[in-house]
């Protein structure tokens, strides 16, 4: 198993935000975080990623604790891209996905032609190559969108987290992100709020709800008109269209 989570939990001032969460998730496949606005989803990435420390419970990285690796170790095999990559200083866009290489590199060494090399393929692939000598400060968001997760791919991670990452990107954008992270055998968790996206792109999805899993498995098994009333609170016809899910909303429930 690529990461693993048993009972992890998190809370905070007395609130319980991730609650209980047990998943597996499977070496190169693409899992979708859903749930509605607050229902866990960034607190359970941030676990995941050994950001944050579980409350209780454990976060495995190939059957290894992940609160038990360095930073550097984790950043060797893991990246992520949260809702807010921000930085202080005034850096290129060749800076920020050159940050990507940063935990392969030794302790103030330069950076190797191979890292370049690295770095301008990852711009390619995220179709950033041309913006490589601006200042990130200067980018629209959908720009930075996909400086970041350049980034993340420079890194040339195992595993790829991502917090929303088609937030920002227009309609082609998006549908290139996507077919990017399935085509890369990279292990990715997404937290989406695009249903038929996440239908479309996702080998299999969690649905969370107040912090526990309120149902995971193929978009078949779980987008039913049920879940997305129940969870979501919102009439929808769900079809299967050529063998893709699509969700059609019909209203906001009472
Ligand atoms: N550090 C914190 N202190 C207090 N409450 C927090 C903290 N972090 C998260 N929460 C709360 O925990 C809940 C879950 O937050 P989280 O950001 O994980 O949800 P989410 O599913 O990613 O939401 P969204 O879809 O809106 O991005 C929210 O109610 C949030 O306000």
């Amino acid at each position: 198993m690529s990461i693993q989570t048993r009972g992890a939990t998190w809370t905070t001032r007395g609130k319980v935000v991730v609650d209980g969460i047990s998943i597996a998730v499977e070496p190169g496949t693409t899992v979708g975080l859903l749930g509605p606005n607050g229902s866990g989803k960034s607190t359970l990435l941030r676990l995941l990623s050994g950001l944050r420390g579980t409350t209780s419970g454990v976060v495995t990285l190939d059957g290894t604790d992940v609160g038990g690796l360095s930073r550097r170790q984790v950043a060797r095999r893991l990246a992520v891209v949260d809702q807010e990559s921000t930085t202080d200083a005034d850096p290129t866009v060749r800076d920020v996905i050159g940050l990507g290489r940063l935990p392969h590199r030794a302790p103030w060494s330069p950076e190797s032609s191979s890292d370049r090399e690295v770095v301008q393929r990852s711009a390619v692939a995220m179709r950033t190559d041309h913006l490589l000598d601006r200042h990130y400060a200067t980018l629209s968001g959908g720009e930075r969108q996909r400086v970041q997760i350049a980034r993340a791919l420079a890194q040339e991670p195992t595993e790829l987290l991502l917090d929303e990452p088609t937030n920002h990107l227009d309609v082609r954008h998006q549908l290139e992100l996507l077919e990017l992270v399935v085509a890369t055998p990279t292990t990715t968790v997404m937290a989406l709020h695009d249903l038929n996206l996440a239908a479309a792109y996702c080998d299999e999805l969690v649905v969370l709800a107040d912090g526990r899993v309120r149902a995971s498995g193929t978009a078949a098994a779980v987008l039913t008109p049920e879940l997305l009333a129940e969870v979501y609170g919102v009439e929808a016809v769900v079809e299967d269209r050529d063998g893709t899910l699509h969700v059609r909303y019909l209203r906001a429930l009472p």
